[in-house]
């Protein structure tokens, strides 16, 4: 069975009066363990499809199914509880607590969860070294490059040990090399932690480097 399905999926954006068709019957089947591009024209609703992926966003009609479980009949409590354990999300902008310093960043989703202090303090401390950032676990956001404070938001996407990575164009603000080593961060973190993840980039180099492609057009997805 699919980890991740959507089904016969619709979203439309309603913006002064006009109507915008973005995902028209959108199906598709992700497997645990898959680590799939996705890319598509500016506009084409890649951030809407992935939001709808995330449970971010309910879709006009269709379904999201998470091991065969229909995420969106679930309560708004369930599905936020459900997308927390579940689902890490990385984006375009890193996001980071700028009075913290990376090792507080990556922690407190754990300890905003209560989990265990010394525990998600010990793990925040394992995953930033498996970013490369073991010697800038004290540097606050604004002492990191654009890089290391990608990969620091990349770990805190991590600390609750998701089974699912979205990453919505998270090379989209770095050069291409610093671009290529999250990629290829993200080929790690999916072979070592068997996470299943989809990222949505416009580098049509780095999306083809993945096992899986996708393509965003017209509404509709294929396999590119
Ligand atoms: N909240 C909203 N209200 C109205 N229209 C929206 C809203 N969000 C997105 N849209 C429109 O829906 C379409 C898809 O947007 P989306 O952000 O999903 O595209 P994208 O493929 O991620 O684009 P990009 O690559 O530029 O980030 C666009 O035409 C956009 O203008």
């Amino acid at each position: 069975m699919a980890l991740l399905s959507i089904r016969n999926v619709f979203k439309s954006y309603f913006l002064h009066g006009k109507r915008i068709d973005v995902l028209r019957a959108v199906s598709l089947d992700i497997n645990a363990g898959e680590l799939v591009s996705m890319v598509g024209a500016s506009g084409a609703g890649k951030s809407t499809f992935l939001h709808v992926l995330g449970t971010l966003d309910a879709p006009a009609a269709g379904e999201v199914l998470f091991d065969g479980r229909s995420v969106f009949s679930m309560n708004d409590a369930e599905i936020a509880e459900f997308r927390n354990r579940t689902i890490g999300f990385v984006f375009q902008s890193h996001y980071l607590l700028p009075e913290f310093t990376a090792l507080e960043n990556v922690a407190m989703p754990a300890l905003i969860q209560r989990r265990d202090r010394t525990g998600a303090y010990t793990y925040a401390r394992e995953l930033l070294e498996r970013v490369g950032l073991g010697s800038r676990v004290d540097h606050r956001p604004g002492e990191l490059s654009g890089g290391e404070a990608q990969r620091v938001a990349l770990a805190r996407a991590l600390v609750l040990k998701p089974a699912v990575l979205l990453a919505d164009e998270p090379t989209g603000n770095l050069d291409p090399t610093t671009g290529e080593g999250i990629h290829q961060l993200l080929r790690d973190v999916n072979r070592d932690l068997g996470i299943t993840a989809v990222i949505v980039t416009h580098n049509e180099t780095l999306a083809r480097s993945m096992p899986r492609r996708l393509r965003l057009a017209g509404g509709q997805v294929s396999e590119a």
